[in-house]
């Protein structure tokens, strides 16, 4: 068992400062041993992303003191929200409370925002937990293949970032129905008139690689706004990159029997390869376009969520660190 406090660490012998508290997994489990978990073993499959691992004993230890954790934010935050606008005078109307997710490709960010919607659907003031990847805010191949920027799909520069600017702070202002376009992995491309309805949720989770990304400076040379500012909490999905990359290589590979099976699938060519062949593949797309994505754009993320999740080689939760300040 471990719990390092925030403050001065040391690090090669050096002092730095680390806002966040490191929790083990027995330790974090205990901060909610009187919950039931409401989940079953069919519930844990259904939300299990392809490749990834989910026992109940995960959903319990750690997914449900993290929705405990949120729920008490949830309440927070509605509390401040209303003193803001007591302040200005104003009526207070609830807004959506915004929770990012952010990791590598292939280290399960999407079964964790599958849990937490599932968790957080059940606590009785938030009945309707919304969830947006942001794939959907990717430019459709035709417009990536223009900017010369197919193999940089999932970096910064090839989503719509304004517009995915746009359809946070309209959900956070609490727009009554906000719209966004709808990605396709079996296309591999954004799927023209097929869209995401969001309306009034009590919670959106948004999750992709780069929800955490900085705002980038304008031409005028001022700071503009990054989807983060709106989010009242985020997580990162963490894991070392050789664990990433075996476990994207490992579901490629069973996705030949899978997705790649249908002919409609973009990577249906790669549907026969045997595994050696599927192997070096999965292994030159990971090199080529998601490793150095990890790399340069979302790993060094990692230091502005509020919660970090890490993950061991058999995909298990093992340690959390909790921003405290
Ligand atoms: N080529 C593909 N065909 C079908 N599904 C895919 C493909 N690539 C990824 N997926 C699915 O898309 C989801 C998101 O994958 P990814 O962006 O790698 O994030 P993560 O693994 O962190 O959830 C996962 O559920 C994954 O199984
Ligand atoms: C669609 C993705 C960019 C992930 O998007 P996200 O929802 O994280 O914004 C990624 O899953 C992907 O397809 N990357 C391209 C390289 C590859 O095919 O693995």
């Amino acid at each position: 068992m471990s719990e390092r406090s925030p403050g001065t660490q040391q690090a090669n012998g050096a002092e730095t400062f680390t806002p966040f508290v490191e929790l083990d997994r027995p330790m974090w489990s205990r901060l909610s041993m009187e919950l039931q978990s409401p989940l079953t073993v069919e519930d844990a499959q259904r939300l299990r992303g392809l490749g990834d691992v989910l026992s109940l004993e995960e959903i319990r230890e750690v997914y449900l003191p993290l929705s405990r954790l949120l729920n008490l934010y949830v309440a927070a935050a509605g509390e401040l929200h209303a003193a803001t606008t007591t302040f200005l005078g104003e009526k207070t109307t609830r807004t959506p409370f915004v929770i990012g997710v952010a990791g590598s490709v292939a280290v399960g960010k999407s079964t964790t925002a599958r849990v937490l919607q599932e968790l957080l659907r059940r606590w009785p003031d938030t009945p309707n937990v919304e969830l947006v990847t942001t794939d959907g805010f990717l430019y459709p191949n035709a417009e990536l293949e223009r900017r010369g920027l197919m193999q940089r799909k999932g970096f910064p520069e090839s989503y719509d970032r304004r517009r995915l600017l746009r359809f946070v702070s309209e959900v956070k202002s609490g727009a009554e129905e906000v719209r966004a376009p709808w990605y396709s992995h079996l296309s591999y491309d954004i799927v023209p008139g097929r869209e995401v309805v969001v309306r009034r949720p009590d919670v959106l989770i948004v999750e992709g690689l780069n929800v955490l990304a900085p705002a980038r400076p304008r031409a005028d040379g001022r700071t503009g706004l990054a989807v983060s500012d709106f989010f009242d909490f985020s997580i990162y999905v963490d894991a070392k990159t050789s664990y990433i990359e075996e476990w994207y290589i490992q579901r490629f590979q069973s996705l030949r029997s899978g997705a790649f099976a249908n002919p409609e699938s973009y990577f249906h060519r790669y549907a026969d390869l045997t595994d050696d062949e599927a192997h070096t593949t999965a292994r030159g797309i990971w090199k080529r376009i998601n490793e150095p994505n990890l790399i340069m754009n979302v790993l060094p993320t990692r230091g502005r969520a509020q919660l970090v999740l890490t993950k061991e080689a058999d995909h298990s939760i093992r340690r959390m660190l909790l921003r405290k300040t």
